[in-house]
């Protein structure tokens, strides 16, 4: 069986990406590159990566109007990444022109509500302090705009899952059980995000920061 594990390889560094995903590319199923390594090293540094053979999620987690997002996508095409991730607070118009806009073979995800707030955040932002409701309602949204799945935390996947059960569903955020949550706020363990009906986990810094990356990756796969 393919892991279900994305490891977030959150540097700048090609040359250091490049030596994690070597070490733990038979314990995970595939490699996340985001904002930092995008930034740092571009389309180029993707297509690098993409080279080592486990599929890409890229994680840009674009949000701006629907052209400017579609135009966007238009210029990723190129990188076909197996993933792709918008926001979903974006809107209905540009999460349909992102997937209109995505490769066939590209899953366009939509980020909810972001593990590292909680309650009190969402009331800062002028949004009810509920994470539960506004993570439904933008699930919601999403589906109808014809995106394949959303990013949420481990505490709403059973939820969603019912609600959606076809979708594809990221989930991060995910600590083992003596982890440090460090900036993430809505955290569960692998198994637990696995068992609610997560279609892929995102781990970063408990197989990066490791002593030992493919180590730990194993432990985190044995649990699951
Ligand atoms: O879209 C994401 O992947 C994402 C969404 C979210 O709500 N929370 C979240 O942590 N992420 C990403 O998941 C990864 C989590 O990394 P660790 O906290 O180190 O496991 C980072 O690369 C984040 O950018």
């Amino acid at each position: 069986m393919t892991s279900p594990i994305y490891v977030a390889l959150d540097t700048p560094e090609l040359e250091r990406a490049k030596a994690i995903a070597q070490r733990v590319r038979n314990h995970v199923g595939g490699i996340k590159l985001g904002l930092e390594f995008f930034m740092a090293n571009g389309s180029h540094g993707v297509q690098e990566m993409a080279a080592i053979g486990l599929p890409v999620f890229l994680d840009l987690k674009l949000h701006d109007i629907p052209n400017t997002v579609a135009k966007a996508i238009q210029a990723l095409r190129p990188l076909e990444p197996a993933i792709l991730t918008v926001h979903a607070a974006g809107g209905r118009a540009m999460l349909e022109d992102a997937k209109a806009a995505a490769p066939a073979g590209t899953r366009v995800v939509a980020v909810t509500m972001l593990t590292s707030l909680d309650d009190r955040d969402l009331s800062s932002i002028g949004v009810a302090p509920d994470p539960h409701a506004q993570v439904m309602r933008l699930a919601d949204l999403a589906r109808a705009s014809g995106v394949d799945g959303i990013v949420c935390s481990g505490e709403e996947i059973a939820a969603v899952r019912a609600a959606w059960p076809e979708g594809f569903f990221v989930v991060p955020g995910v600590r083992p059980a003596s982890g440090p949550a460090g900036d993430q706020k809505r955290v569960v363990t692998p198994r637990a995000a696995l068992d609610g009906g997560a279609s892929i986990l995102v781990i970063g810094r408990p197989i990066t920061q490791a002593e030992d990356p493919d180590q730990a990756a194993r432990n985190i796969a044995a649990t699951l």
